[in-house]
């Protein structure tokens, strides 16, 4: 028989001719009687910075960590290359670099010591670990200088700078980002979605999930809004970008009636 139809994890393809990544499919999530993701389905392209926004409670956390298998949803299905997460975790998790808001360094390891702590837990082989360490610090503006200190003296931002790093060791397919520009100054803000944009340079396809409006809608090429746990709008960039006189939070605004 065709190996096509023996393989049960087919990548299925978007509209315009490109690979859909990853696929969510009617996603329920309850904690206790509350619905906090409620019949969620969007996909996302290979290659995309596909950006989730709503207001607090919208349900963003509950979803990209149902992605990230760290919850599984009541119903539905979340689909990875074709592949049901779902049923087979593993078919997701070697393939992915998730950044949750909680910065999760060691503060008395000097930057370097704490990127060779996450590539031997990545299981980033021993002769290719420094030359993916020059990559990603190349990504996150990190030089030899900073790697040297200690974590401790690091600046807020160059805390978020270097957790984003320790998600790309192992060059994953996917990087789930939470919010991680929440609680920054400006400088570092920048300096975080300058790095999310080298990440598209390289091929990886991002879920960013923010809370500034202006900056998802700076680096993202298609965007989910979300409000009490449901889909009230996906966006392109080319259609926000054609529509200058409303502005992304105007557009969100005016769906949940608060504008
Ligand atoms: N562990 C939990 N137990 C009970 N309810 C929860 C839990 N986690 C989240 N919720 C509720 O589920 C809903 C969705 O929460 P979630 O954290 O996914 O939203 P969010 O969009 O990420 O919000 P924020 O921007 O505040 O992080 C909210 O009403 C929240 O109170």
């Amino acid at each position: 028989m065709c190996k096509l139809y023996m393989d049960d994890n087919i990548k299925a393809r978007n509209q315009l001719g490109g690979f859909i990544l990853l696929q969510l499919v009617d996603i329920k999530k309850y904690y206790k009687n509350k619905k906090a993701v409620d019949g969620i389905s969007f996909e996302v392209n290979e290659g995309e910075i596909f950006g989730l926004i709503g207001a607090n409670g919208a349900g963003k956390s509950t979803t990209i960590a149902m992605v990230a298998t760290m919850l599984k949803p009541d119903s539905g299905d979340i689909l990875f290359e074709g592949a049901s997460i779902i049923k087979k975790p593993s078919v997701i998790r070697r393939h992915l670099g998730y950044v949750p808001q909680e910065i999760s360094l060691y503060s008395a390891l000097t930057g370097m010591d704490n990127l060779l702590f996450w590539g031997n837990a990545y299981h980033v082989p021993k002769e290719k670990l420094s030359e993916r360490i020059k990559e990603v610090c190349d990504m996150i503006g990190f030089d030899e200088n900073i790697l040297k200190q200690k974590v401790s003296t690091y600046s807020g931002g160059m805390k978020h700078r270097l957790n984003i790093g320790t998600a790309l060791l192992h060059h994953p397919k996917l990087v789930v980002l939470d919010e991680p520009t929440a609680g920054i100054d400006i400088v570092a803000r920048n300096q975080i979605l300058n790095s999310v944009l080298k990440l598209k340079e390289t091929g990886t396809t991002v879920l960013y999930c923010g809370h500034y409006m202006e900056e998802v809608e700076k680096i993202c090429d298609r965007i989910c809004m979300l409000h009490n746990g449901k889909i009230i709008d996906i966006r392109t960039k080319e259609e926000l970008l054609n529509n200058p006189e409303k502005n992304l939070e105007t557009i969100y605004l005016e769906a949940i009636g608060q504008a």
